[in-house]
């Protein structure tokens, strides 16, 4: 039996892929093997010595401790695009509710009295404060063409914007998705500075945090309105709000408030709603359980954050060895001495590396003995071995 620990809820059609004679699923569990998560922040949690993996049902993996898990041969996976059209959609809706001041017109409609004779000319009256502007012909700068930034720059680029966009890491297939009227820019200053709208589509790191800063925002057309539907900390709220302040920004919206923001009146704030649609919380779920089944059950890595791609096909009748080392000479030599000093012949083996970690699958014919596990644990290197049968 298998125990899968949740930090957060996970959408039931994502357990449902988890059968429930294979697998004990809980909030609370001791010993699980492996941890499946949304936002909990795990940096300051003891991930228990059992767990093997880590799903992230999401795209944004700032709360996981990747790096220490890592080191310890834990495999951490995420669930790329599976809610990108989720914010998509919500960042779309972003531009909409700051073009035509949808947020203050609300609130002025809502603070009105009177009886609907009295309504109907306090609104004749006070709509004139709330006169928007159209998209059409005006600039998108889309930061980071992902999943989420190459959908969030079509559909622009399909209401008629300008869209300029920035990704010195672009990936093939993600610019081959792109619209073709999709201008490339090399720098996040030429983006800036062309901009009427910035969406910032960007993991939070070392280099993301504060990209788009004071100086930055200067850079823009007076107007302007940026959006932060990524992470915390990757527009600088403070000087966001200094440039609202000086009237140089007309809007900021994100999906991140803090005490500055959400009281501002041309801030628009929401709770982190980016990925919470029905469609994406299942996308997400569905797809990080069944990655992190196919690894329990068979040791393949898909779409993992720290390890390579790794899929072996299960063809051999004896066990499956999973394996996860340091990246550094003369491993394999190692492992396949190991085996044969215990007369085991190897039917198939992958290995592959990512950085600092390999990963590697061995199928042999027939079981493999306990003593071999340890000897095997024992080279010096080998971060985690599993035997799967
Ligand atoms: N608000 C929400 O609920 C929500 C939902 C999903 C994702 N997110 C956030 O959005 C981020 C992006 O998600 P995604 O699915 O598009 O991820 P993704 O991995 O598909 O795309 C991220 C892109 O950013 C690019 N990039 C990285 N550093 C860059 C830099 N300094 N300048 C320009 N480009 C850079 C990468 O090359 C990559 O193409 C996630 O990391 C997460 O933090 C938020
Ligand atoms: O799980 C959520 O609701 C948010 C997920 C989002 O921040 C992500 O990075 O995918």
């Amino acid at each position: 039996m298998y125990k899968i620990q949740t930090l957060n809820n996970i959408s039931v059609k994502g357990l449902d892929r988890l059968p429930r004679d294979r697998y004990e699923v809980a909030s609370e569990i001791g010993h699980p093997d492996a941890v499946l998560v949304r936002s909990f922040k795990m940096h300051d949690m003891v991930v228990p010595e059992t767990v093997v993996a880590i799903g992230r049902a999401g795209a944004g993996v700032n709360n996981i401790p990747v790096e220490a898990m890592s080191q310890r041969g834990v495999a951490v996976f995420n669930a790329p695009g599976a809610n990108a059209n989720a914010v998509k959609e919500l960042v779309l809706a972003g531009m909409f509710l700051a073009a035509r001041n949808i947020c203050q017109a609300w609130d002025y409609t809502r603070s009105l009295e009177g009886d609907d004779a009295s309504l109907n000319s306090q609104v004749e009256a006070g709509k004139k404060q709330f006169v928007g502007f159209e998209l059409p012909g005006r600039t998108l700068g889309v930061i980071g063409l992902g999943a989420i930034g190459v959908k969030v720059a079509n559909a622009a680029s399909a209401l008629g914007m300008n869209v300029v966009g920035f990704d010195p890491g672009i990936t093939v297939g993600r610019a081959w998705e792109l619209e073709s009227d999709v201008r490339q820019a090399h720098t996040v200053d030429e983006v800036v500075g062309q901009s009427d709208f910035i969406s910032v589509h960007v993991p939070i790191n070392d280099h993301t945090r504060n990209l788009i800063n004071g100086d930055r925002l200067r850079m823009m057309p007076a107007g302007g309105v940026v959006l932060n539907f990524s992470r915390a900390g990757i527009i600088d709220d403070e000087a966001a709000i200094a440039a609202l302040d000086e009237g140089h920004l007309s809007a900021y919206v994100n999906d991140f408030p803090t005490n500055l923001t959400r009281q501002h009146p041309r801030c628009i704030t929401l709770p982190h709603l980016g990925a919470s649609t029905r469609e994406a919380e299942e996308n997400c779920a569905v797809l990080v359980a069944d990655q992190i089944r196919d690894y329990l059950e068979n040791g393949n890595v898909r779409n993992s954050v720290n390890f390579p791609e790794v899929v072996m096909p299960r063809g051999g009748k004896g066990d499956r060895l999973s394996l996860v080392n340091s990246n550094v000479p003369n491993m394999l030599g190692q492992i396949s001495t190991a085996l044969a000093s215990a007369g085991l012949n190897i039917d198939d083996m992958y290995n592959k590396s990512r950085g600092d970690l390999a990963y590697t699958l061995v199928d042999v014919e027939g079981e493999i003995p306990a003593g071999v596990i340890e000897d095997l644990r024992g080279i010096e290197g080998v971060l985690a071995v599993r035997v799967i049968r």
